[in-house]
């Protein structure tokens, strides 16, 4: 059973000062350790159906699920894990940055998952490591509006940076994208569902190159191939 996160302890060293536990106190590992916080963050997937999705997202997110089964495939959950947790861990990594001021996180969350159910970007994910891809299933709702009665561009580039990010956070870590190049063939009727498929194509040092296409359900009609490069982020530059 799905469960809002609100007003529950969020990490472990919440469940722990809930409890009456001392919260564990912060300490730097040292450059060579720091790693993405494994604290686990109780949140509610938003990569699973909801009301608001179609015929053809539910049919399509079975069978990639059925694909799931013998472990090929990973769904990846998508939480709605507000942006403070992530700057948190961010700032594990990147000691000196400060992207935000303290008292403006507080409003800050993940972009794509920023709008009212069914209203903007609906989408579930899936991996599979042995072949370095990543499969986006995506709805654009009826406020991604671009040309009348078609997805926004940018719409469209948002999921496919966000597609070729998980592809490459997934295979190698945490990286930002430097470069996006898209070719848009044939708009995408507002509230239908395409399927961006993303590939690692190639490692280069911190650079890393990745590639996708994006399709109708039925594979008929090619709307959009990108390319990416994302570049592996440096612990010991500063970001801003
Ligand atoms: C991203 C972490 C999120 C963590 C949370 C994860 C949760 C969910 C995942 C969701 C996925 C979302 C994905 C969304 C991704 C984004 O939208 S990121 C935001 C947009 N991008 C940026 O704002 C990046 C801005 N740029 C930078 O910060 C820097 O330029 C850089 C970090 C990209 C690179 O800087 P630096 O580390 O100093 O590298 P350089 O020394 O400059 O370059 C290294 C090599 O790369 C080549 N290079 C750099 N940029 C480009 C480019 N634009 N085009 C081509 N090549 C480039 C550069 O020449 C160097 O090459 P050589 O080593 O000399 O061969």
């Amino acid at each position: 059973m799905l469960r809002s996160c609100a007003a529950r302890p969020r990490t472990l060293s919440a469940l722990r000062a809930a409890r009456g536990g001392a919260p564990r106190p912060a300490r730097d590992p040292g450059p060579a350790r720091r790693s993405f916080s494994t604290e686990k963050v109780i949140h509610k997937d938003h990569s699973l159906p909801n009301p608001s999705w179609s015929k053809d997202l539910r049919l399509l997110f079975d069978q990639f699920m059925k694909k799931c089964e013998d472990g090929s495939w990973k769904h990846l959950p998508s939480s709605e894990c507000k942006v403070p947790q992530r700057i948190h861990s961010f700032k594990t990594y990147f000691l000196d940055s400060k992207p935000v001021k303290e008292d403006q996180l507080s409003q800050a969350r993940p972009f794509t998952r920023s709008y009212e159910v069914g209203q903007g970007f609906e989408y579930a994910m899936f991996y599979n490591e042995d072949e370095k891809r990543t499969v986006c299933l995506f709805q654009g709702g009826p406020y991604l509006e671009g040309p009348p009665g078609f997805l926004h561009g940018g719409a469209l580039a948002t999921m496919i940076d966000t597609t070729l990010g998980v592809c490459t956070i997934s295979c190698m870590g945490l990286f930002m994208t430097a470069n996006l190049n898209i070719n848009f063939k044939s708009p995408i009727p507002l509230c239908s569902v395409v399927v961006i498929s993303s590939q690692l194509d190639k490692v280069e040092g911190r650079k890393v190159f990745v590639s996708c296409n994006v399709r109708s359900v039925d594979e008929k009609t090619l709307h959009s191939d990108a390319t990416g490069l994302f570049i592996k982020l440096d612990p010991e530059k500063s970001l801003t």
